[in-house]
Formats: structure tokens, sequence, C-alpha cells
């Protein structure tokens, strides 16, 4: 072997020992720094059919991201929120970067908890009365979110974050779209179809073809991960039909989730218009919430000055 092999050999061990080390520093650093998530009463495992109605219910609810334990929170991502959304209604949420738009869908995942309000905070509002009398909570279909159990709430509710997660580079393509197998090869090549990504995937070497997230644009992305929503729809839709769909994305298929209770962030308006309310955000608050269309027209609306 020549000097300059040799001396290749040792750079590329020492850069894969150093990125070895920093997986292992990472792993350590998520193990010390990152909370469990406590079970404790979260018994109930809805039957197959929830939630089937996908009624929503937000009663005085605020919710921070710090943890303090008990003590009140200064900074509120969401400030004492009330909302109730009926079935199959479609719902845009709206407002300026940072207003809590994305916090409230985490809310429904329960990635992130209410937290105790410190104390009334600015006048009383139509839409948020500070004195309420409600114990905060949330429910769906009736039932409060802390007692339906964790991994089946996830599992049912269909959320499509603004940032889509990819297994790591190499995975197949069947296992980043249905990560449980629970799909047949035609289920998964017609959710492709549906969001017009299939002849891409084909030409790649379709299905059981790796996969590198790193070769999809954010478009690209965005709809593999409406088509993993898609398949889940379809599969879930042989037990029961509706059910809940968080978007934090700008494109949706309205079609593929008719029947769906609706909660979706946005900022273009050609997307709102079209859903049967609008609820616009301001420092976590509810500051207005009419339909899309009145609102618009209406001189000094806050969705007007949107
Ligand atoms: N991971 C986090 N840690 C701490 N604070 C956060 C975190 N994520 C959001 N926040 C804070 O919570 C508040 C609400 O943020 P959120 O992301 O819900 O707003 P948003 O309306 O979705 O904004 P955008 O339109 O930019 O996505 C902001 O004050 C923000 O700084």
């Amino acid at each position: 072997m020549t000097f300059g092999e040799n001396l290749t050999m040792i750079i590329r061990f020492y850069t894969l020992l150093e990125t070895s080390i920093g997986a292992i520093s990472r792993l350590k650093s998520f193990s010390e720094n990152v909370k469990q998530e406590s079970s404790e009463g979260e018994d109930i495992v809805p039957p197959k059919e929830r939630p089937a109605d996908g009624k929503i219910d937000i009663s005085g609810v605020s919710a921070a991201y710090e943890d303090n334990g008990e003590a009140p929170h200064e900074h509120l991502a969401l400030d004492n929120l009330r909302l109730s959304i009926a079935p199959g209604e479609r719902v845009a949420i709206c407002g300026r970067s940072g207003s809590g738009k994305s916090s409230l869908l985490l809310l429904f995942l329960r990635l992130l908890d209410p937290v105790p309000r410190p104390k009334p905070t600015g006048p009383s509002q139509d839409h948020q009365p500070s004195n309420n009398p409600l114990p905060q909570q949330i429910a769906i279909d009736s039932l409060p979110l802390t007692s339906i159990s964790r991994n089946h709430l996830r599992a049912r509710i269909l959320a499509l974050p603004q940032e889509p997660v990819f297994l790591p580079s190499g995975t197949p393509t069947r296992t980043n779209l249905d990560p449980q197998h629970a799909a047949s090869e035609s289920d998964c090549v017609s959710a492709l179809q549906a969001v017009s990504l299939w002849e891409f995937i084909s030409a790649r070497g379709g299905l059981d073809a790796p996969l590198s997230p790193d070769t999809l644009s954010q478009g690209q992305k965005q709809l593999f991960n409406l088509a993993r929503a898609i398949l889940r729809r379809r599969l879930r839709a042989r037990d029961s039909e509706g059910g809940i769909l968080l978007l934090d994305m700008q494109r949706v298929i309205m079609r593929e989730f008719a029947g769906y209770t609706i909660v979706m962030v946005s900022h273009r308006l050609g997307m709102v218009m079209g859903f049967d309310r609008v609820v616009v955000m301001d420092a976590g608050r509810i500051v207005e919430m009419g339909r899309p269309a009145k609102l618009a027209e209406t001189e000094g609306s806050k969705f007007r000055g949107l």
C-alpha cells in the first residue's frame, strides 16, 4: 500500500470516528435533557372508529414551552384559548409569525401540554373571556385528551407538519411511506399517484428502492407527507369514516379528506377562503373568529389586516 493510500485511509477513519463521537454525544445529551412523557391516567384506548365525529372542545387552555414546574409562566405560547369545533368543520388558523398557530396543533397531539395561567391578561374579549369559569381542558369527541392513551391519540389524528420527517437516508421508500407495512403495494402506489409523485418515485426504482430525502425538494417532501396521510386515511376508512386532520402546510387535497374535521394553519388567503371558519391569533390569543368571506369584507377586521 502506498503512502498516499495509507493517508487516505487514516483521514477516512478519522472522519468516521469524529462523526460517531458526534452521534454518541447527541444521544447522550438527548437522554439527559429530554424528559420522559408520563402516561399517568391515560388509560382510555378509544374504539377503532374514534375520533369518528372529530368534535373538538378547548376550554380556557394556556400553554408554555419552558418547564417551570408549578411556578407561573412568564411567556405563554397559548393564552386562555377557548374554541369549539364541530364534527366535519373546516377551520383555518391564521396570524402573524409566532402568534401560536403551530403551538395550537401541538396541543392536540399532546406534544405541548396546558399550564396554569399566571393571571388574567388584558381586557376581556368576546372570543376569550378572561374570567373563565370552566376548568382548562381539551376534549375530542367529549373524551378529555389527558385520559386518552397518548400513542393511540397520535396514531388516530392525522397531522401534516410544516417540516415533514423522514427516516434515515437509504430507508426504502415504502417504509418511509408506511412504516408499519400495513398497506398493500397497490395502496402505496395509489397514494403516491394521488399526489402526483408516483412517476418520480417509479423512475428512481419504485417502492423498494432506498430513498434519500435530500434528493426531494421541499414541495416534494410535503407531497410525500400528504401521501402518507392519504394512505392512513384510506386504511382507516375500512373501519370508520371521518376523523381529525391537522394541517400545517399550504397544500391540501380537500377531496381526499371529505367528512374530516380539519384544523389548518395557513398564511395564504386563497386557501383559507374555502374554509367554514377562520380563527385569527395574536400573541397566543384568539383575537377574531368568523366566516372568512365576511371577515375579508369587514372594514378594520384583523383578518383583513393580515
Ligand atoms: N420550541 C420552542 N421553544 C420555546 N418557545 C417556542 C418554541 N416554539 C415556539 N415557541 C414560542 O411560542 C410562541 C408561538 O409560536 P408558534 O410556533 O406556535 O407560532 P406560529 O404562529 O406557528 O409561527 P409561524 O407562523 O412562524 O410558524 C412564540 O412566541 C414562539 O417564540
